[in-house]
């Protein structure tokens, strides 16, 4: 069972119900371990990266119990250990997150480097930039990183690129630490508010959370919380362009309509007509798709976790777009992917050139990452014959039941 099949599908209709943010749950279950109290999360997606960290947690000495579909209750009263290990933070790079809660708890973190990945090299200089000037001495060898400090300090902090992870590692880092720190250049996602609103939900002092500034009064402890993951717009996003690219009509459930703006305004400028509800979009394809120009940025600009799957609806629209990546060095490993399928994509340094009205053919393809995986089931839903993807590891990490979601939309899609 390791490979997608994608049948050329009839248009997709019907309604889909996001699951909870990927990117918001990660740093809400390492920041479970601020609290020596029990913290219930709810809406947690059910996903290869969701294991991942909670098996980084059970090391560290946490408990994590599932309740129910998706709950987590995660005990960290008796967090202990302090290493996080190369094997694990090798599958997965959030697993980093947990550097921040741990220095803050327990003076102490040591963790495995994460590395590159596909689509970058990803460094951790801010997140480091950010402990340094929290008061942690850093030493980095033999592959690990090594922080400690006695008791971290506020500071002011001003971040050269609104990195998403620092800001929340560093966040993290200084609810606990003595007096306020406050991050400029903060990054300003809606996951970013989530964490807040869940340090805050303990009994923390965040504000400013979703601005550039974000001000962090630390406090002694902080107690248990309940707290619910926001929906996932990146999911949503994937099936607001599913309906496009398939010409339907499918309503999307569990959707905050102000975290995907830019997606709903390139839709529009895309001809696509898209109707917003108090908790859900409805995206109606239309037969004419026009080209459009798109360029990822930080929050609130364009997500780049979106860019892969327009390059697909752009392969079959009308006319000649441009497509610039800012945020990562590398992520246009699925253009060869989409070229075996017929796309006509020219790649010219951090910009792609796409001429439409491709007729997509199905392929053996691979994903080459999480949203270059799913710009390959798109693709499959509208390409003449069958698309057979491999390492389909990367997709779970990000969609949950994605099979199942899509075939309840007319999609023919399975897993061998
Ligand atoms: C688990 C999670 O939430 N992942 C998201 C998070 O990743 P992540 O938190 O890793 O992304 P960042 O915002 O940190 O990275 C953005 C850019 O900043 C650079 N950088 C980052 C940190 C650092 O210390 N130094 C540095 O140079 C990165 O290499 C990249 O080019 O935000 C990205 C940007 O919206 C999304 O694509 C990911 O889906
Ligand atoms: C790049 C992504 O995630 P991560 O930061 O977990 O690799 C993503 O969600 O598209």
């Amino acid at each position: 069972m390791n490979r997608i099949i994608v049948e050329q599908s009839p248009p997709l209709r019907g309604t889909v119900r996001t699951s909870g943010a990927k990117n918001s749950a990660l740093p809400i279950i390492a920041a479970s371990l601020l609290s020596s109290e029990s913290c219930m999360l709810e809406d947690v997606p059910r996903l290869n990266d969701v294991s991942i960290i909670s098996e980084v947690l059970e090391i560290l000495g946490a408990k994590v119990e599932k309740i129910g579909r998706e709950e987590l209750m995660i005990d960290a009263s008796r967090l202990e250990r302090y290493e996080a290990p190369y094997e694990l933070m090798a599958k997965m790079r959030a697993s980093f997150l947990v550097m921040g809660p741990l220095l803050a708890r327990l003076g102490k973190a040591k963790i495995s480097m994460p590395g590159g990945c596909a689509i970058g090299t990803r460094p951790i200089d801010l997140h480091l930039k950010g402990f340094k000037a929290l008061g942690a001495t850093i030493d980095i060898g033999q592959g690990y990183v090594e922080a400690s400090a006695d008791r971290l300090r506020g500071a002011e902090i001003y971040l050269d690129f609104p990195s998403v992870g620092a800001t929340e590692n560093i966040m993290m880092a200084a609810a606990l630490a003595e007096g306020e720190t406050i991050i400029e250049n903060a990054a300003m996602e809606p996951e970013i508010v989530d964490l807040s609103n869940f340090i805050n939900k303990m009994g923390g002092n965040v504000k400013g959370a979703g601005t550039n500034t974000i001000k962090i009064k630390g406090v002694e402890s902080l107690g248990g919380a309940k707290h619910q993951i926001i929906p996932d717009r990146i999911e949503a996003g994937t099936f607001m362009v599913a309906a496009a690219v398939t010409k339907g009509d499918v309503t999307v459930k569990n959707v905050l309509t102000n975290h995907i703006k830019p997606v709903i305004a390139k839709l529009h400028e895309a001809g696509i007509e898209v109707i917003e509800g108090d908790d859900y979009v409805r995206v109606i394809g239309s037969k004419d798709i026009k080209a459009v120009d798109i360029k990822t940025l930080p929050y609130p600009g364009f997500p780049t976790d979106m860019q892969s799957q327009f390059m697909t609806l752009m392969s079959v629209a009308e006319g000649t777009s441009v497509m610039v990546e800012t945020v990562f060095e590398n992520r246009f490993m699925h253009v060869d992917e989409l070229l075996r399928m017929g796309a006509n994509i020219r790649i010219d340094g951090r910009s792609a050139i796409l001429e439409g009205k491709s007729r997509l053919q199905g392929a053996p393809v691979r994903a080459t990452d999480l949203r270059g995986g799913a710009s390959l089931i798109l693709a499959g839903l509208v390409a003449e014959g069958k698309t057979e993807i491999k390492d389909i590891y990367h997709i779970d990490r990000g969609y949950s039941d994605i099979e199942e979601k899509f075939r309840s939309l007319g999609a023919i899609i399975y897993r061998k």
